[in-house]
């Protein structure tokens, strides 16, 4: 029995007036008795009060007397993941899937090929176009910061023409990028709403990092991510069923359903000249630099160039890793029920992050039991894609703010993801100062006292809304430091916010207090 349940109301016999007071010698039942000062009007919220104690009392011996397997669906649960594009809220779903519903992602893992592929090409053109990109500054001596870099981790791109000539990979970019947008085409992918242009300001007002050239490319190819036309799923995931089923029947060592696809076959083709630049000192020291890692764009081209070999093995199926890594933009909104146990359902909602989809938020948000809210703190240093002139983590900053002060989200508890710690980590041990985009920063440069100045800042959110509203009601928080691409972690964290629920639905039902 809960402890915040009234002693006094669970042991009133139902059928004995509340307001009577008995005579009676027992000290324990002297100890309840009203004091026999009692006023009316005392006596009238007393009444009321045993009244409604009693109430919630029956309704708990109620519930606690059914067996969960009466309901035959069980109480469902409804949960929003929020935040702007690329803050890692599909990735959270995806790992739903894998502790909630693993059959489902087993059947989809072969469907994931194709994306994996994809990722895989875009981030053999974001290498290739960076290493160009150098090899020009180069030529031109325009590029001071590559001086400094060598200094600091020996010859840094090509220098000249006798170098050209030892460069056989600057042949492949024109087919890469071809290749690439052949696929897009094939899976159906849209348009971004918004280039990032080339002199995109840092909030520093400083010339542009090199670190912000990532996302440049060639030829009119989205510079985003890949966002595909609804229903991607459902057309590539049928298919991997319809291949799976088919495999079974196939020797093991059959090749994989995207053995003769022409990226394919030209990844392997190139793979040796990719893999030699890649494992190059001038790439390690600008990998050091933070370069390839989750810029402008978010692309994770350090994952797929590390994970090359395996993926363009004739034997590869996508591993848990891989789809958690793949990155295709959440256009609209989709939901996804999951099972949690013999009484609970989740309800999650899934929605695309830009700026152009987040209108269409409000409807969903109506009877939200809890909001997962992803702000990924890796993002510092980066300009938002939509308004360049704006930083991504300004832009998250304020549109939780803009969540926690919706009115229809007001009773929802929200669960905070400070996201891709793991980036954050990196990018400030590879000498990026936080005050450089922050100034009002004034503490280290070292990642546990930056986290905790941004959780601070969070909080600071939640305390801003409360004081501004009249009724000033409270907001139950709760704060992760999460990777959102570490199961290990990410499975211990869903457990906590499980609790979490489970502790406000009793809290609604009035079970705790
Ligand atoms: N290293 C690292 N990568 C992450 C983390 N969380 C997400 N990612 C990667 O970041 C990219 C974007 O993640 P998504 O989950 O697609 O982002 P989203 O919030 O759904 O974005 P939209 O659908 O555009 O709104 C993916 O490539 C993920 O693998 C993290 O904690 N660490
Ligand atoms: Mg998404």
């Amino acid at each position: 029995m809960s402890p915040s349940v009234s002693p006094r109301a669970r042991r009133t016999p139902s059928n004995s007036p509340l307001s009577t007071p008995t005579t009676t010698t027992d000290p324990f039942s002297l100890a309840l008795q009203p004091p026999p000062t009692e006023t009316a009007a005392e006596k009238a919220a007393r009444i009321q009060s045993e009244r409604l104690a009693k109430q919630r009392s029956d309704e708990i011996d109620k519930l606690l007397r059914q067996p969960p397997s009466t309901s035959p669906k069980g109480r469902e649960y409804k949960m929003v993941l929020l935040g702007q594009a690329g803050a890692g809220k599909t990735t959270v779903l995806k790992q739903m899937r894998l502790l909630y519903d693993p059959q489902a992602h087993e059947r989809e893992r072969r469907g994931w090929t194709k994306i994996v592929l994809l990722n895989t090409m875009c981030s053999v053109r974001v290498l290739l176009e960076t290493m160009e990109r150098f090899h020009q500054e180069r030529k031109e001596r325009r590029s001071s910061e590559l001086d400094r870099l060598e200094s600091e981790g020996g010859e840094v791109g090509p220098k000249n023409e006798r170098n050209e000539a030892r460069m056989p990979w600057a042949a492949h970019l024109g087919e890469v990028v071809r290749l690439e947008m052949a696929m897009r085409r094939e899976l159906g992918a849209f348009g971004e709403e918004a280039e990032v242009p080339d002199t995109a300001p840092g909030k520093s007002g400083q010339a542009r990092p090199l670190s912000s050239l990532e996302g440049k490319s060639r030829g009119g190819l989205e510079k985003s991510p890949l966002i595909l036309r609804p229903g991607w799923q459902e057309r590539l995931f049928t298919y991997a069923r319809r291949s799976l089923s088919h495999s079974r029947t196939q020797p093991e060592s059959s090749p994989s359903d995207t053995d003769d696809d022409p990226a394919l076959i030209f990844l392997r083709t190139i793979q040796s000249d990719i893999l030699s630049l890649w494992s190059d000192a001038s790439c390690r020291a600008l990998r050091h630099r933070g370069l390839f890692l989750d810029a402008q764009t978010d692309s994770p081209t350090t994952y797929f160039l590390d994970s090359l070999p395996r993926i363009l093995s004739p034997t590869y199926t996508p591993n848990d890793e891989d789809i958690l890594h793949s990155r295709v933009r959440t256009l609209g909104i989709t939901s996804h029920t999951f099972r949690i146990d013999r009484t609970l359902l989740y309800t999650i909602y899934d929605v695309g992050g830009s700026r152009s989809q987040r209108h269409a938020w409000a409807s969903y948000l109506d009877d939200v039991g809890s909001i997962i809210f992803l702000a990924p703190l890796s993002a510092f240093d980066q300009p938002l894609v939509e308004d360049p002139g704006v930083n991504r983590l300004e832009d998250s900053f304020a549109l939780f703010s803009q969540v926690v002060s919706n009115p229809l989200l007001r009773g929802a508890s929200i669960v905070l993801f400070l996201n891709k710690i793991d980036l954050l980590e990196q990018k400030l041990r590879s000498g990026i100062q936080l005050g450089r985009y922050w100034a009002a920063y004034q503490g280290d440069n070292d990642f546990e006292a930056v986290w905790r100045w941004f959780r601070g800042k969070f909080r600071d959110c939640v305390r801003e809304v409360e004081e501004k509203e009249a009724e000033g009601e409270k907001r139950r928080l709760y704060v992760h430091t999460t990777v959102a691409t570490s199961s290990a972690q990410i499975r211990a964290i869903l457990m906590s916010v499980k609790d979490t629920v489970l502790r406000e639905n009793l809290r609604v039902t009035g079970l705790v207090g």
